[in-house]
């Protein structure tokens, strides 16, 4: 049986706009992270939620064998699990009871977490000190870090996170990549996670994928995809790949590859 998830002839999109054309993605590893890269608008968005099930889409995507596009929404909702950019606003739940509220939804496929490996979670996002507060008395990445909470705790097999970074400071930032790291490892998951910031890709990132305009153009090792041709490319800018004390590839940008004329 194939582990991973491959998708085959994926089109996605919105009633009077096709977005993602014939995507095919052979092969994302199992117990990795995969970074999900590419412009403003390419699609990124479009197609973890078509994924998850959330937006209209047809083709085939098959998770360690199965296929998930024929199944009930409830069944896939238990295997695949979407983290939107933001929280949904206006709910007045304090952290604790929405974590275990977001497990319950999950279609009963996990028994149910105790309250103990809830606050065993939060101690591991530096969040316990939350437990008891009130979702709307949050600042935005201490909710980044409950919706996070609310992901993990449903134990998909495909985890989808949606620029979860956004609202992190940098310490933050390295803090959650490493957790999510060590999470797909030990749960043995795919997970897809959308950055812009190219040098987070490079570092935490063990697969990546390139979008642009609803098509893959990359598809690989990080230092594979992210090359000063693809930077050029799909960005327009002028990058090079440097290497710091410890050996760590970073991306340098001097310039754009065309000047704006203004
Ligand atoms: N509900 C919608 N109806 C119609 N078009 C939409 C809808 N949502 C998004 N789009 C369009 O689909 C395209 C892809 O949007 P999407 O949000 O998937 O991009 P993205 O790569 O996630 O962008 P970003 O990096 O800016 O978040 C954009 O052109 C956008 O305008």
């Amino acid at each position: 049986m194939m582990q991973g998830l491959k998708i085959s002839g994926f089109n996605a999109g919105y009633p009077k706009r096709q977005i993602i054309t014939n995507l095919n993605v052979p092969l994302l590893p199992r117990g990795k992270i995969t970074v999900l890269l590419g412009p403003n608008g390419c699609g990124k968005s479009t197609l973890l939620r078509s994924l998850a099930g959330l937006n209209r889409a047809k083709g085939e995507m098959w998770l360690n064998g199965e296929e998930l596009m024929t199944l009930p929404f409830a069944q896939r909702a238990s295997r695949v699990v979407y983290l939107p950019q933001s929280l949904p606003a206006g709910v007045h739940l304090h952290v604790l009871e929405s974590i275990i509220v977001a497990q319950r939804a999950s279609g009963g496929r996990s028994s149910a977490a105790s309250e103990a490996e809830v606050m065993e979670l939060l101690e591991q996002l530096g969040i316990a000190h939350l437990a008891m507060s009130y979702l709307d008395q949050l600042s935005g990445g201490q909710k980044q870090l409950v919706g996070l909470a609310q992901s993990l705790i449903r134990r998909p097999g495909l985890l989808l996170l949606d620029e979860p970074l956004s609202a992190l400071d940098l310490n933050y930032q390295f803090h959650v990549m490493e957790l999510v790291r060590r999470e797909t490892e030990k749960r043995n998951i795919v997970t897809v996670v959308v950055v812009h910031d190219i040098n987070i890709a490079l570092r935490h990132g063990q697969h990546v994928l390139m979008l642009q305009n609803g098509e893959l153009i990359a598809d690989g090792l990080p230092e594979d995809v992210i090359t000063p041709e693809s930077l050029a490319r799909v960005y327009g800018v002028r990058g090079r790949i440097e290497r710091c004390t410890l050996g760590t590839p970073q991306v340098l940008i001097d310039g754009l590859v065309e000047a704006p004329s203004f």
